[in-house]
C-alpha cells in the first residue's frame, strides 16, 4: 500500500506551520520517519490516520485521496494507527479492551470478534496475560495491546507514533520484532526520534526537521553522510574544541571521545566507521534541528 504525499502543509491556529510543503513517497514495507521533538512527525501521523485536515496539497493511500469523504472513508478502512498516547481503560482486561474497541469498530458479529481478538492477543505474545487486568501491564504489554487494537480490521497500511518511548530495552527489541514482523505484507509507518529503532527495523526513511524534508532514502545514505567525519580520540585532556561530541566514555586516566566533524578534531584522532546515527547528527548540524 503506497502513500503518495505532495506539497503538505498544515499550519495550525495561532499561525505554527508543523509542514512546510512535503512531497514523499512511501512503498510498502518497513518505513522510518525520524525527527526532534516538534519536527512535524505527530501531524503527519494525525493527518494520515485522517485525524487531522491538511492546510493544502494532496495526499493518497493506495490511490485513495484523502480530500475527499469517500477518499477518506477508504483510508480509515485501510488503515490502523497507534497513537503515541493510546488511551485505555485499566479496569479493563486486554481481551475486554479489545473486543470493546472491536465493537467500535463495527465488528458486529460476537464469533468474528472471538476468533480475530484470539488471533491477535497470540501476535502480540499476549495470550498468556489476556484475562489480566490492564492496569498491572507493564509499558511494553500496553503497547503491544495498542498494536493488537491498531490490527483489528486487518489493515494493509499501520501507522505508529514513538512506540518504543519509554521501553526497557528488551520491551523495546520485541515491539520493534514485532513491527518488523507485521511489515512482511503491509506498510508500516514508523514515527521515532530514536535512531537506533529505525537502524534495527528499516530500509528506507525519511527525516523531518522543522516541518520540511531533510532526508529521503536508504538507511546506507544516511548513514554515508558521515562518511569521513567520524573521529575517535583518546585524551586526557578537556573534550575536543572543533566539531560535535557524540560520546564520551571514561579509559585509564583520559576520556575516549567520539566526534562528527570535517577535519580531524585534534593530532592523535582515528577516523571512525560511521553509524545511522552519525549520519543523522551529521545531517542534523547541516540542516539545524527542531
Ligand atoms: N494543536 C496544535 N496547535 C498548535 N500547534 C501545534 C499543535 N500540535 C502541534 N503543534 C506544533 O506543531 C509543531 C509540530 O508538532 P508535532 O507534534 O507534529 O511534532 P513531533 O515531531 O511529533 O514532535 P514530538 O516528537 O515532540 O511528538 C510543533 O511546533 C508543535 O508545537
Amino acid at each position: 500500500m503506497r502513500i503518495e504525499i505532495s506539497r503538505l502543509t498544515k499550519t495550525y491556529r495561532g499561525g505554527v506551520r508543523a509542514l512546510d510543503g512535503i512531497d514523499l513517497d512511501v512503498p510498502t514495507g518497513m518505513y522510518g520517519l525520524l525527527g526532534s521533538n516538534g519536527a512535524g512527525k505527530t501531524t503527519l501521523m494525525r493527518i494520515l490516520a485522517g485525524l487531522l485536515r491538511p492546510t493544502s496539497g494532496t495526499v493518497r493511500v493506495g490511490g485513495h485521496d484523502i480530500a475527499t469523504a469517500e477518499g477518506r472513508l477508504a483510508v480509515q478502512r485501510t488503515l490502523g494507527y497507534l497513537p503515541q498516547d493510546l488511551g485505555v481503560y485499566p479496569d479493563l482486561t486486554a481481551r475486554g479492551f479489545l473486543d470493546y474497541i472491536a465493537l467500535l469498530k463495527g465488528i458486529d458479529s460476537r464469533t468474528t470478534r472471538r476468533r480475530r481478538i484470539g488471533e491477535l492477543l497470540d501476535v502480540a505474545a499476549l495470550t498468556e496475560d489476556a484475562d489480566r487486568r490492564l492496569r498491572g501491564y507493564s509499558g511494553g504489554m500496553l503497547r503491544r495491546v495498542g498494536i493488537a487494537q491498531a490490527l483489528l480490521a486487518d489493515p494493509r497500511l499501520l501507522v505508529v507514533d514513538e512506540p518504543t518511548t519509554g521501553l526497557d530495552p528488551e520491551e523495546r527489541i520485541r515491539f520493534r520484532t514485532l513491527l518488523s514482523r507485521l511489515a512482511g505484507d503491509r506498510t508500516v509507518l514508523l514515527s521515532t526520534h530514536t535512531v537506533e529503532d529505525v537502524a534495527q527495523t528499516c530500509r528506507f526513511l525519511a527525516v523531518l526537521a522543522r516541518g520540511r524534508l531533510a532526508f529521503t532514502g536508504d538507511v546506507g545514505a544516511l548513514v554515508s553522510r558521515a562518511d569521513h567525519r567520524v573521529w575517535t580520540l583518546t585524551t586526557p585532556g578537556p573534550a575536543p574544541a572543533h566539531g560535535k561530541v557524540v560520546a564520551a566514555v571514561p579509559e585509564g586516566t583520559g576520556t575516549r571521545y567520539r566526534v562528527i566533524a570535517p577535519v580531524p578534531p585534534g593530532p592523535a584522532a582515528l577516523p571512525a566507521e560511521p553509524t545511522l546515527e552519525d549520519g543523522y547528527l551529521a545531517l542534523m548540524e547541516h540542516v539545524g534541528s527542531g
